[in-house]
């Protein structure tokens, strides 16, 4: 029997896209050491070292030379063990014998050096087939026998490894560097818990630019961004070295002090950085005064809720701005409680549902090779008076702080199924609603009881219903959300998992959960035609999907080419702008019907 060796490539050492202080890690951290089996040795012994030792995912064979010549994985060994006739057969044969039997596939190992990186091992199982994300492969050191390693280990790590990426891109800012308003946001509370344990106070300053539309406008978005980033390192050089400054949004900045004993360091800081403004920022060809405005808030003093510190700290700033700009002013209760620029986006929400200002937009899933239609994606809405068509993520999370998203997931599923109704009362062919479920929405009592009564209410087939969940859904209270899915399920509707890969990606789940489908999320489908590392996470997905006999739908598809490439990966199903945008129920209709009859005039 052959074996591969797979020579380690150039860019081992290091590899590219790595967030700052990651490092390449290898799969030296993968393999685990098991005793190599001979091939004389009987099949006894293998099914022995499996039934003790559940960890051992895979047994490697080593030849009278001493090189691995096999690996045999649990899964397929088991199979054929139990098989009546198996019984006695492999119970007495040698395991040369057994790894000559026709079905027994797995028996080339592959062979990786202990140094590669995950990346580079990931290449390496795509070059040499996707069955040993499954088998597992060897690892060698300096040419020698070291140990196993999982497939599944591997892919658990290159995910843990772009998320690092995503959660770098999704906390902090791409111009500045420093945190975002996200993970101030979780800074914040975790400041406020700790001050509510220590007795400490917390402090936020609120700094906006002063006339920053105008040095945009006049000076051009690059002297405006130079700008931002000479605010920013005035700002880190005022602050304590343990105060998370961070960027809200344009020009908007916030400092988070915390373990504060007085609030008058507050003021000190404030000062300082006023002061610091006195210095031109330095352009290329000119001097540029700038100045700030800032408020302040203490907690717990002005406000113990977290939630309300922020708005504070901006009624504060627009009191400074109000009095002449180029200062500072510590919050006061007799200030409005939120500023002019401040919208109360809670209290806008409320009552959008009997304003008739939530709407659906429906996106297709098709079939990557034919185009056909396969379902539709129910995306949310908000059309807000002033502010135009509003994107769920501006404000799905606040309405999972309110617990306002129970009504409007209501609504949305209701809303779904009436217009899938109406689709096939209009003698449309049946197609398949997916509808995203919030971790709070999912977890309501009733919850499943809710779903059997809309879909007798629209008289609609249970498996047209399909519910995206998100990863974060699944993962807290295991047995209460098995419980949950079950009723679900049991109803006949069915489950995927939405951004697929982004999350916890605990594997353990998948095998627990009653999950009909994955959805590769999209930023994973972004670029995968010159991604090489996009292209090895969907791939090892995939395989993973095929193990566990899920289907598979990637996400976000804007080029033919993407779409190419997930085809060859024998992805069969897909969504994206390549196909067509969310777009209302009417549009979606005319789009569909002209696709269908695309697909009759092809045909005939
Ligand atoms: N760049 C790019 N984007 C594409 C492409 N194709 C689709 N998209 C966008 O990707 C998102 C896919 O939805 P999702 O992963 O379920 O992610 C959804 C979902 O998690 C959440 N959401 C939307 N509607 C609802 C809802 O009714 N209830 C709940 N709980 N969440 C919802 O908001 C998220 C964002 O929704 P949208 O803004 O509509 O954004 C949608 C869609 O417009 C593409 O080719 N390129």
């Amino acid at each position: 029997m052959s074996r591969m060796r797979h020579h380690l490539p150039s860019s081992c050492q290091s590899h590219p896209g790595l967030g700052p202080g990651q490092e390449a890690a290898s799969v030296r951290h993968l393999s685990r050491e098991v005793e190599p089996l001979h091939g004389q040795v009987r099949c006894q012994a293998v099914l022995d070292r499996f039934l003790v030792d559940d960890e051992v995912y895979a047994l490697p064979v080593i030849g009278t030379a001493g090189q691995p010549v096999a690996l045999i994985d649990r899964a397929t060994f088991i199979e054929f063990f139990s098989r009546r006739f198996s019984r006695d057969v492999f119970g007495r044969r040698s395991i040369d014998e057994l790894l000559a039997h026709p079905r027994y596939r797995h028996g080339t190992p592959l062979v990786v050096e202990e140094s590669c990186t995950v990346e580079d091992a990931a290449q390496l199982i795509i070059g040499a087939g996707m069955r040993h994300m499954v088998t597992g492969f060897v690892v060698t050191g300096g040419g020698r026998y070291r140990g196993v390693a999982n497939g599944r280990d591997l892919l658990d790590i290159i995910t843990r490894r772009k998320q690092a990426v995503l959660y770098q891109m999704a906390h902090y800012d791409a111009l500045t560097g420093i945190p975002n308003r996200s993970l101030f946001a979780d800074r914040l509370e975790r400041a406020c818990l700790e001050a509510d344990r220590s007795g400490r106070l917390v402090a936020l300053l609120f700094i906006d630019v002063d006339r920053f539309k105008q040095i945009n406008d006049s000076l051009g978005h690059s002297a405006g961004d130079e700008v931002l980033r000479q605010v920013v390192a005035r700002l880190k050089a005022c602050a304590r070295q343990v105060d998370t400054v961070a960027r809200l949004a344009g020009d908007e900045f916030v400092i988070l002090m915390e373990g504060l004993g007085s609030p008058e360091q507050v003021a000190s800081v404030a000062r300082r950085i006023v002061d610091s403004m006195q210095e031109p920022v330095s352009m290329p060809g000119q001097a540029l005064v700038v100045t700030v405005s800032i408020g302040s808030v203490v907690y717990p003093r002005d406000d113990q809720r977290v939630g309300g510190l922020l708005a504070k700290a901006d009624a504060a700033m627009y009191e400074a701005k109000a009095a002449g700009r180029n200062g500072f002013r510590s919050y006061s209760p007799d200030m409005p409680a939120c500023s002019t620029g401040c919208i109360s986006l809670e209290n806008a929400l409320r009552g959008a549902i009997e304003r008739d200002e939530l709407e659906l937009h429906y996106q297709p899933q098709v079939d990557l090779k034919g185009r056909r239609v396969l379902g539709v994606e129910a995306l949310l809405r908000w059309r807000h008076p002033e502010r135009g068509l509003v994107p769920p993520m501006q404000f799905i999370p606040a309405a999972e702080e309110s617990g306002l998203i129970i009504g409007l997931g209501e609504w949305v599923v209701r809303s779904a199924f009436a217009q899938l109704r109406a689709w096939l009362d209009a003698g449309l062919p049946p197609l398949r609603m997916s509808v995203n479920i919030s971790a709070l929405q999912f977890r309501q009592p009733g919850f499943a009881a809710f779903l059997e009564g809309q879909l007798a209410l629209h008289r609609l087939p249970a498996g047209c219903i399909e519910l995206e969940l998100t990863e974060s859904v699944l993962m807290k209270n295991l047995e209460e959300v098995l419980r949950t899915l079950t009723d679900i399920k049991a109803l006949g509707v069915r489950l995927a998992i939405d951004d697929f890969g982004t999350g916890f990606s605990s594997l353990g789940y998948l095998r627990r959960f009653p999950i009909d489908r994955l959805k590769i999320d999209q930023s994973f489908v972004r670029d995968i035609d010159t991604t090489p590392v996009n292209e090895s996470i969907a791939r090892a997905i995939m395989a993973l999907a095929d193990s566990l006999s899920l289907e598979i739908v990637a996400e976000g598809i804007e080029r033919e080419a993407e779409a190419d490439v997930l085809q060859r990966l024998n992805c069969q199903q897909g969504q994206g702008y390549l196909f067509s945008r969310p777009v209302l129920a009417d549009g979606f209709t005319a789009w569909w019907q002209a696709s269908m009859r695309d697909d009759l005039a092809f045909n005939s």
